[in-house]
């Protein structure tokens, strides 16, 4: 399974297409739609959450809430574009453009973008930098979670600290709820009510929070990647994924950076094998994986965000176009994303998980994949 995405965050829509996902895989926007609701939300958001309301189209490959087996194409229309539709306009001339950007933001994609690619306006740059992108990836997730969802992997995300403060109460399944309900996808209702607290000291002093996202995942059969070749590893490839979103810069599965500071002997999971159970550890401090591939236990993947990079008390920077010092460009802007992006992290480790079970098992309809993965799961309960 393949897939691209196209859109600029102000352009007419986003789109996606998907290729290589099996025939038969009970698919409607409904599977999508509330992926999307969750991406948008969390305190902390700009205005912009506000105009767009993501709802996906099928543009092919998907009848009779179906898929036939065919690529499937995504869209997801931007409410915005009807108040940018000048300044997007794909037709030669009108320029100088309205909202032109030349005083590159320090820690967006503005500089490096631009001396890359040549523009001087810097919206050419940021149109497509910007995490807008993230709304069609998270669709594709979605469906990726559909195809999980008939292996019997279920998944979450949550927030376990971010802007300076950490959750005191640990991740449970029990509390999904909770973290659906909580604004900022807290396990802890004092540390939220404290981060909100300073959510809103933050926008008020033009400042802008990052934090740390985890999702996990419960049902994933051992032996997903491999270790025989480096770009097959899974943990390799989640890690791409999950450093692909915006504004992550780090990325660990299980205790990963913990473990590094201790001894062996308080690190690795001990393995226990009880009939009818098959093998398992009473620990999961690597989080899921060994050897680049699926252990069998919960895959916990984390990830740190740094802050939003657009601040409206700006940082020095130079204007691109004049090469005089400048105040950093002030766009509409996110506080924070990190609920967001947590969101995302789990929709986005969805499809490397997808693509690791297609690739394991194959097959053409959803009825052969499940049938195989079942084969596999009795024999190595045998094994
Ligand atoms: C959900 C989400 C929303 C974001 N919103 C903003 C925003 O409003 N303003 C901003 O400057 N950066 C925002 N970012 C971060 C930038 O997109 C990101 O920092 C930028 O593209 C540079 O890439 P890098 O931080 O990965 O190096 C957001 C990121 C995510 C995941
Ligand atoms: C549009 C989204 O996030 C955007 C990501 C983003 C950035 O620079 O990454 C900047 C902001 O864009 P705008 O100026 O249009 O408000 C965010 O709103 C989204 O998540 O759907």
């Amino acid at each position: 399974m393949r897939f691209l995405t196209a859109g600029e965050s102000h352009g007419p829509q986003l789109t996606g297409i998907i290729e290589g996902l099996p025939a038969q895989l009970p698919l409607s926007a409904e599977d999508i739609n509330p992926w999307l609701r969750k991406r948008q939300g969390g305190y902390g958001r700009g205005r912009r959450m506000v105009i767009e309301t993501d709802t996906v189209e099928f543009m092919s490959g998907v009848r009779a809430g179906r898929t036939t087996g065919a690529p499937v194409t995504l869209v997801i229309r931007n409410t915005d574009y009807r108040n940018w539709s000048e300044i997007m306009d794909p037709a030669p001339g009108n320029e100088p453009r309205k909202k032109a950007l030349t005083a590159a933001r320090p820690g967006h994609a503005d500089l490096s973008g631009g001396m890359k690619y040549g523009h001087k306006d810097l919206r050419d740059v940021l149109e497509r930098a910007s995490a807008r992108e993230t709304a069609m990836r998270v669709a594709v997730g979605a469906v990726a979670h559909k195809l999980l969802g008939a292996f019997g992997v279920r998944s979450a995300a949550y927030v376990p600290g971010m802007a300076g403060v950490w959750s005191e109460r640990a991740f449970d399944w029990s509390l999904l709820e909770q973290i659906e309900a909580s604004p900022v996808r807290m396990t802890d209702p004092s540390a939220e009510a404290e981060v909100i607290g300073r959510i809103d000291a933050a926008k008020a002093a033009g400042n802008t929070l990052g934090g740390i996202i985890e999702a996990r995942f419960q049902g994933v059969v051992p032996g997903l990647g491999s270790q025989m070749h480096w770009e097959r590893k899974l943990d390799g490839r989640i890690a791409q994924m999950a450093m692909s979103i915006p504004a992550v810069k780090g990325v660990e599965i299980g205790a990963g950076f913990e473990n590094a500071m201790k001894p062996g002997s308080e690190v690795h999971d001990a393995i226990y094998w009880e009939a009818g159970r098959g093998y398992y550890r009473q620990t999961n401090r690597a989080g899921g994986t060994e050897g680049g591939m699926t252990t069998g236990e919960e895959l916990v993947v984390r990830a740190a965000l740094k802050p939003i990079a657009t601040l409206m008390t700006p940082l020095p920077t130079v204007d691109v176009v004049s090469h005089t010092p400048a105040d950093a460009a002030r766009e509409r802007s996110d506080t924070t994303a990190v609920p967001a992006a947590s969101v995302i992290l789990e929709a986005l480790v969805g499809i490397v998980l997808a693509q690791a079970y297609l690739e394991k098992f194959g097959g053409d309809t959803l009825e052969e994949l499940v049938e195989r993965v079942e084969r596999y799961k009795a024999r190595v309960l045998a094994y």
